[in-house]
């Protein structure tokens, strides 16, 4: 019996090399080389459900070439493993694109019906990147937003820190779901206005829960319908809020839905598209905002610098006649607090960057991409090259963007947390003010301290959600103290962008 099972054992494993041979017959030598698992044919999907996104780290370490070929069956992902590359996927974005994922997500997580999944196939995403771009570059429209973000997050600071210092609120907040309801708050009120979708609270945790969904939506796996339900709870929102803009959507929201009505989208599609806009605007920023406190909180010294910086730089006022935040001042002259938001980005981020080969390409003029396949750029893989970042890529260092007179900051030129050119995040400038006004504001007006005596920084991640930087997969409960020095009202001094 035994001898038996060892045989067939031995049979299948022979099958797969042989089935493994068979696919790479097509293999053209000028490709980046295979990294062959050691399972044959589906040794790489059952690492990637073992590690999830953190399988990436593996293969690169065990094929140590800049770029590499995984096999899933008869399709080919191209791992692309070194900053040095970055450059050439911009030389040759027509044919290396990001469209597809576009096209995929518009389907797959916005349940785009025929009609609109054509239009996707299309010119649209293109139409649709510029207008998001124009919305959200330097000028009037990202100050409104910026200013109705910066309003909005002061309303929900003030909320947790005016009032009675033993409010019960303060004694165990849990600090994950207040990082993820304030970016909601603020975000949602800046690009939908007051009114906004998420205005009930269930629709808020059920568009948190929907993250958990996102994989086995892309994969048609979510049987038992639960995701699909928690979207329908966002969708409802959506399509009661699309119906009538109010008069303060910002401009970002009404050029999407033009957008989307010019090229013949239905009404419902159009409100189902801008719901999933929330899960780039929404599932980065609460994570990043989760982490860099913590980054912050648990480092005393780092805590005390950074306090210094924003007294120094842009905080003015009294408590008898208010206190003032000063956005500009604290986007160009904070240089630590933007360094920390970076390298906790740079720190943390596990998920990767996609493109999809539309036709055959040589990157670098080496190594030749086939049609019809992917690439993949791992943010961790990435962010730790020590080519790139020195000896120290593995360590938190909080100091590591602050540009030195005369120099650069050490390897920004490798920094994918908003992605590469030309997709970078269109949103960047926005959701970097975001976290610089929501960590200043509460680093200079309160002290926290997790309740059980001991910062989890090590504490294990969800990786079903798609964001960049994952979030723990517990929420940590802290003790928020006001410092009384600082208690009193607040406002922000929002100038130009
Ligand atoms: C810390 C916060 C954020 C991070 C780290 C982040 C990161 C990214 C990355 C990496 C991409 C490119 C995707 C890729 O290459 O695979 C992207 C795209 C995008 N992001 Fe962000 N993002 C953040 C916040 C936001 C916010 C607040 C918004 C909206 C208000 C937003 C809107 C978008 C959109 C619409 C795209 C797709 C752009 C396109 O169609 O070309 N993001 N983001």
């Amino acid at each position: 019996m035994i001898l038996k099972l060892i045989i067939s054992a031995a049979g299948f494993l022979v099958l797969g090399f042989i089935v493994d041979f068979i696919f790479s017959l097509w293999d053209d030598p000028r490709e980046p080389p295979r990294l062959r698992p050691k399972i044959p044919v589906i040794g790489h999907v059952i690492g990637l459900m073992r590690h999830g996104p953190s399988y990436s780290k593996i293969t690169s370490e065990a094929a140590g070439t800049e770029i590499y070929t995984l096999g899933f069956f008869h399709y080919k992902v191209y791992m692309s493993a070194s900053a040095r590359l970055l450059p050439f996927f911009q030389k040759t974005a027509k044919t290396l694109s990001f469209r597809p994922f576009i096209e995929l997500t518009a389907h797959k997580f916005g349940d785009a019906t025929e009609a609109t999944h054509n239009l996707y196939r299309g010119t649209l995403p293109d139409d649709l990147g510029r207008s998001l771009r124009a919305s959200l570059a330097p000028g009037p429209h990202l100050d409104y937003l910026n200013h109705q973000m910066g309003s909005r997050a002061l309303v929900e600071l003030d909320k947790l820190l005016d009032g009675d210092q033993n409010d019960e609120r303060r004694r165990a907040l849990p600090l994950l779901a207040w990082s993820r309801y304030t970016v909601v708050e603020a975000t949602s009120y800046a690009v939908y206005g007051e009114k906004h979708p998420f205005v009930k609270r269930e629709v808020v945790d059920a568009f948190w829960q929907w993250q958990n969904y996102l994989v086995s939506h892309l994969m048609g796996l979510d049987i038992t319908g639960k995701g699909y339900a928690l979207r329908e709870k966002v969708f409802k929102e959506y399509i009661k809020y699309c119906a009538k803009l109010p008069d303060d959507a910002s401009h970002l929201m009404s050029e999407h839905q033009r957008v989307l009505r010019s090229a013949g989208v239905s009404d419902t599609d159009k409100a189902k598209q801008a719901a999933i806009f929330t899960i780039a605007s929404f599932a980065n920023s609460a994570p990043t905002l989760y982490w860099t406190l913590m980054e912050i909180y648990s480092r005393p010294d780092l805590l005390a610098e950074v306090r210094r910086d924003l007294e120094e730089y842009a905080v003015s006022g009294s408590r008898e006649k208010g206190f003032v935040l000063d956005v500009a001042a604290l986007k160009a002259r904070c240089l630590l607090i933007v360094s920390v938001i970076n390298e906790t980005q740079r720190m943390r981020q596990i998920n990767s960057s996609f493109r999809k080969v539309l036709s055959d390409t040589m990157l670098d003029g080496k190594y030749l991409l086939k049609k019809g396949n992917f690439i993949q750029v791992p943010g961790d893989v990435i962010h730790s090259e020590r080519a790139f970042w020195g000896d120290t890529a593995g360590e938190f260092n909080p100091h590591r963007f602050i540009k030195r007179e005369g120099g650069t900051p050490s390897s920004a030129s490798g920094f994918i947390a908003f992605g590469f050119a030309p997709y970078t995040c269109p949103a960047r400038q926005f959701a970097t003010t975001e976290l610089l006004i929501l960590v200043a504001l509460m680093v200079v007006r309160a002290d926290i301290s997790p309740v059980s005596g001991k910062w989890s920084m090590n504490a294990p991640v969800n990786t079903l959600e798609l964001s960049t930087v994952p979030s723990p997969k517990t929420d940590v409960e802290v003790r928020v103290q006001v410092r009384e020095e600082w208690a009193g009202e607040w406002s922000l001094k929002t100038g130009e962008s």
